[in-house]
């Protein structure tokens, strides 16, 4: 089952709130309507977001056109970090001119492209870590970059899966992730229906785990990918990063050539996503500080290029910390 998909003239998703608790599907009408599901993460994950807003596109030219730009503006703004959102916009849009039928059409090939690249980027991310580790490889994971962070299948845990499906895996070490928990409520959830052996640890936890040698390899996606190879990705990213070096273990990160960003220099000129501080001072809606607490929700870090070890894309591998770069 797609995470998103298009059917009978409007877009179906599951909606990722209601993880683990249920497979709930969401149909969407309108760019309204979906902008308020990216907005409150019922889709979400780079490549997810890339077919949200081709999918977008296809409902925007089919609506009154007196609201297009507006619709096409409220659609690419919805969430700023993950270039892959406007990405699928403009994708879409490259057959305006033929009509509405064509600018779906072309939405469809995005979902359709997702499923074939992540396949060969995860079998790229595994030969790459099974030719420079020996025996069973246990990854640590941190976010969700999974088959619902896409259309289908995954990137880190597309490589993930190509190493399971070799034989090759012994086993995932997930961080929950604070403070939505995309790793404890959908990547656990996945490697769960994938039958793949794994382990949740808190986010803090992630440099430990390294650092006793728990795990061979750290593998993640990716929101955007600057020029230069600063790799920027969900909070907590990072200190994976710097553990990874410390532990002398690679950091790779698997993701499609849509999060490559040609036109941003280095990680600091993105725009990183700040959310609402309630998402940290509530916990099952009870408060989990004292009230008058402010709280800065920063959703995304930026992994320097020198600490990114090699990102598989389905074309190619770079290797930033050899001084590489992606664009
Ligand atoms: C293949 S998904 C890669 C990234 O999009 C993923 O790791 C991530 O950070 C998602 O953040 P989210 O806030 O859940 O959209």
């Amino acid at each position: 089952m797609r995470t998103i998909d298009w059917r009978d003239g409007h877009i179906v998703l599951i909606d990722q709130t209601r993880l683990p608790g249920g497979v709930v599907e969401v149909a969407i009408n309108s760019v309204e309507e979906l902008v308020i599901a990216i907005q409150r993460l019922a889709v979400r994950g780079a490549p997810a977001l890339g077919a949200a807003g081709a999918l977008g596109a296809a409902l925007a030219v089919r609506a009154d056109p007196a609201r297009l730009d507006r619709d096409l503006a409220a659609l690419r703004a919805a969430r700023p970090t993950a270039v892959n959102l406007a990405w699928g916009v403009d994708r879409a849009l490259r057959r305006l001119a033929e009509g509405p039928d064509a600018v779906l059409a072309e939405a469809l090939d995005v979902l359709a492209e997702d499923g074939v690249h992540n396949r060969s980027l995860g079998e790229r991310g595994a030969r790459w870590l099974t030719e420079r580790l020996e025996g069973l490889v246990a990854v640590q994971t941190h976010c969700n970059a999974g088959s619902l962070a896409c259309v289908e299948w995954g990137t880190a845990l597309g490589v993930v899966r190509s190493l399971h499906g070799q034989g090759r895996l012994r086993h995932v070490y997930v961080d929950e992730t604070r403070p939505l928990l995309q790793g404890a409520r959908l990547t656990a959830w996945e490697l769960t229906h994938l039958g793949v052996p794994h382990t949740l640890v808190v986010d803090a936890a992630g440099p430990t785990v390294l650092a006793r040698g728990l795990a061979d390899a750290v593998v993640v996606g990716a929101d955007r990918i600057a020029a230069n190879g600063d790799v920027i990705n969900k909070i907590g990213t990072y200190p994976l990063a710097l553990a990874a070096a410390r532990a002398g273990v690679p950091f790779l990160v698997a993701a499609p050539e849509s999060t490559v960003d040609p036109s941003v220099p280095s990680g600091d000129k993105v725009d990183i996503e700040v959310r609402d501080g309630a998402e940290l001072l509530l916990w099952g809606g009870s408060r989990s500080a004292p009230s008058g607490t402010q709280a800065l929700n920063v959703a995304f870090d930026v992994t320097p290029a020198d600490l990114v070890t090699a990102i598989v894309t389905e074309d190619r591998v770079v290797h930033p910390a050899r001084g590489e770069r992606p664009a």
